[in-house]
């Protein structure tokens, strides 16, 4: 599951497998129903031994489409199931309304009233209120269910199934959309988007047991709240995949739609899931790494390169060493500190393996990157942010490959020139605070209540930095985004069966910012060094496990390279 989708995409998908007289939107809306309850069967065995009772919410949509469907689906299987509709059923969509008939000939269905919404003794809450159609913050009794669902769960529900979303969530962005100045929220127990996070230790499970989406996987299900809220994602094939193919060569506008063949080209803009799992090693943009990795018989360490990483004043070495070590440890053949003078004993004392230069001034480092085997750099950890502006200059000015983390990024953002002298193979690995610093515009956009969908994302904000930047900028967090200056953009998720919340340890960002550097050296361009390091920098959190430190990472990285089979 590499392609994410935006809900303008998945449209657009749709649309052209319907066109094409292959299948019908009734056809796909029941797949989408069968998916969701073999998806429910699935995840609990136990429920397909028995009979038990159901309570589905439709919405006004094809989403609520689905829901009749799962309801009939349940039903047939001798359950007892209860149908709610939020809307009315004289204007449902043409599918919808038909699967709404087919389940009034089997059972009732009573307008949606949170009062009547009699769920003590229901086994399976079926969510199917709003799917990808949502496009405002939901209000009325739509709104006062799905937050009575919200304040109940864990205690009262603890198997809420959501069909392709939490409803209310924008499956662009990952964000609740939401209306702050509505006064009828004082009354509710509680909104999606409030959902305390310290309930759920390690970024647990905040409302969904299930969700089950369609196809492929959505933006929104790996950003922001998205995976807080969605519990488990199960991606239901429907048979659309080769209209999905097709639609990355057709002619689609930015907003997804089919545009005449005299419309102007827009290739449609890709977000991929960075997984490098043997499942998706076909993916031709893992191959290289995957060849680099195993390092060939005839090289020697110089081929490999040799990343210069910048030490931090006496004291403050620790993060530089840790960003060697992982630089050393990601395969690059040699790896150099460039340390202040004062520092040289400290670092000397504590360093075997790396290599160790003194590089006291910006004028140093600039004739010390006049040996051109020097192929990478990388400049900010425990580096001194009033250094870092003395120093950045000159580290750009090299023109190498060439990591800005930390103090590296807050100096570039208190800088004259700003990003002027940033070039295409540098690498911006801001978090959100610091992202702050250099983009402050674009963070207030992001930090703003999500109102109208798609809600401005993470995606929308790194893909804009990057433009800004004129190079790959990597926004972390455990929904990290990778994007470059050509619109690329990629998500490596840290969340549902990857999380790692054992990277929010001192010193983690620096391991990262030494496994880009060592990468670059060995050749990688920036976006593909950026993807791949993140991508490893989870796995090691993970084959690690609890307990982690920073100083952890590089040395787990031997066994996550065998798991690979390198
Ligand atoms: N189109 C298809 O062929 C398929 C669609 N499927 C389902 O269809 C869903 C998308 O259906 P729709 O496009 O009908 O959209 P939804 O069912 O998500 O939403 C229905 C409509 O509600 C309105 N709306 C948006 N926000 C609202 C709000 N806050 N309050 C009140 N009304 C609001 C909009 O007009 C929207 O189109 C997917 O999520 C998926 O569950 C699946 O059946 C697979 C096949
Ligand atoms: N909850 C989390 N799940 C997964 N990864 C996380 C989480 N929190 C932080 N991270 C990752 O840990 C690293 C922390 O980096 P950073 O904030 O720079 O910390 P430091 O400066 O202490 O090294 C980043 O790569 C970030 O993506
Ligand atoms: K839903």
């Amino acid at each position: 599951m590499a392609e994410l989708l935006t809900s303008a995409q998945m449209r657009a998908v749709e649309r052209a497998a319907i066109d094409s007289g292959e299948v019908s939107g009734l056809e796909l809306m029941e797949r989408a129903g069968q998916g969701v309850v073999a998806a429910i069967f699935e995840e609990w065995p136990e429920l397909a031994l028995s009979s038990y009772k159901a309570v589905v919410l439709c919405g006004p949509g094809n989403n609520g489409g689905d829901g009749f469907v799962i309801a009939r689906l349940l039903k047939q299987r001798g359950w007892e199931v209860e149908v709610f509709l939020y809307g009315d059923p004289e204007k449902l969509p043409p599918d919808a309304k038909a699967n709404y008939e087919r389940w009034r000939e089997v059972g009732e269905v009573a307008p949606l009233n949170t009062r009547e919404f009699r769920h003590s003794d229901c086994d399976v809450v079926v969510d199917a209120l709003f799917g990808t159609g949502v496009s405002r913050a939901l209000s009325g009794e739509a709104l006062s269910t799905m937050s009575q669902l919200a304040g109940a769960n864990g205690d009262r529900y603890d198997k809420i199934v959501c069909v392709d979303c939490p409803s209310g969530l924008c499956l662009d962005s990952g964000r609740v959309l939401a209306q702050p100045s509505n006064p009828a929220l004082a009354d509710l127990p509680i909104q999606l988007n409030q959902l305390p996070r310290s309930r759920y230790p390690y970024g647990g499970i905040g409302f969904a047991a299930l969700t089950v989406t369609f196809d492929s996987p959505k933006c929104g299900h790996f950003l922001d709240d998205g995976p807080f809220l969605c519990g488990k994602l199960r991606v239901v094939d429907i048979g659309v995949q080769d209209f999905r193919e097709n639609s990355r060569r057709d002619i689609l506008d930015k907003s997804g739609q089919k545009t005449g063949r005299a419309a102007k080209l827009v290739r449609r803009p890709e977000v991929c899931l960075v997984h490098m799992s043997p499942i998706v090693k076909e993916n031709r943009s893992f191959a290289q790494p995957l060849m680099l990795w195993g390092k060939d018989p005839q090289d020697h360490k110089y081929t490999h390169g040799h990343p210069l990483i910048l030490s931090g004043l006496s004291g403050k070495t620790g993060a530089a060493r840790l960003s060697a070590r992982a630089a050393l440890r990601v395969g690059a053949g040699l790896v150099t500190l460039g340390t202040p003078h004062e520092a040289v004993t400290e670092v000397a004392a504590q360093i075997t393996t790396i290599m160790l230069t003194e590089i006291d001034t910006p004028e140093i480092l600039t004739r010390v990157l006049t040996d051109k085997r020097l192929n990478a750099l990388c400049i900010g950890p425990g580096f001194g942010v009033e250094r870092a502006g003395e120093f950045l200059p000159y580290a750009l000015a090299a023109k190498r490959a060439t990591v800005l983390d930390a103090d590296a990024l807050t100096a570039l953002s208190e800088s004259e020139t700003g990003f002027a002298d940033l070039h295409a193979n540098c690498v911006l690995t801001p978090h959100a605070g610091e992202f702050k610093r250099l983009f402050p515009d674009l963070a207030t956009k992001l930090a703003e209540p999500p109102i109208k969908g798609p809600a401005y994302s993470k995606v929308d904000a790194t893909r804009e930095a990057a433009k800004r930047a004129g190079c790959t900028v990597l926004f972390k967090g455990p929904d990290t985004v990778i994007a470059s200056p050509n619109g690329r953009c990629s998500i490596n998720a840290a969340v549902y069966d990857r999380a790692a919340p054992w990277l929010a340890t001192a010193g983690s960002g620096d391991v990262l910012a030494g496994l880009i550097t060592g990468l670059l050296a060995r050749g990688l361009a920036p976006h593909h060094a950026a993807e791949t390091a993140a991508w490893l920098h989870v796995e090691a959190a993970r084959s690690f496990g609890p307990g982690l430190i920073a100083e952890d990472l590089p040395e787990e990285l031997p066994k996550v390279f065998r798991a690979l089979g390198l």
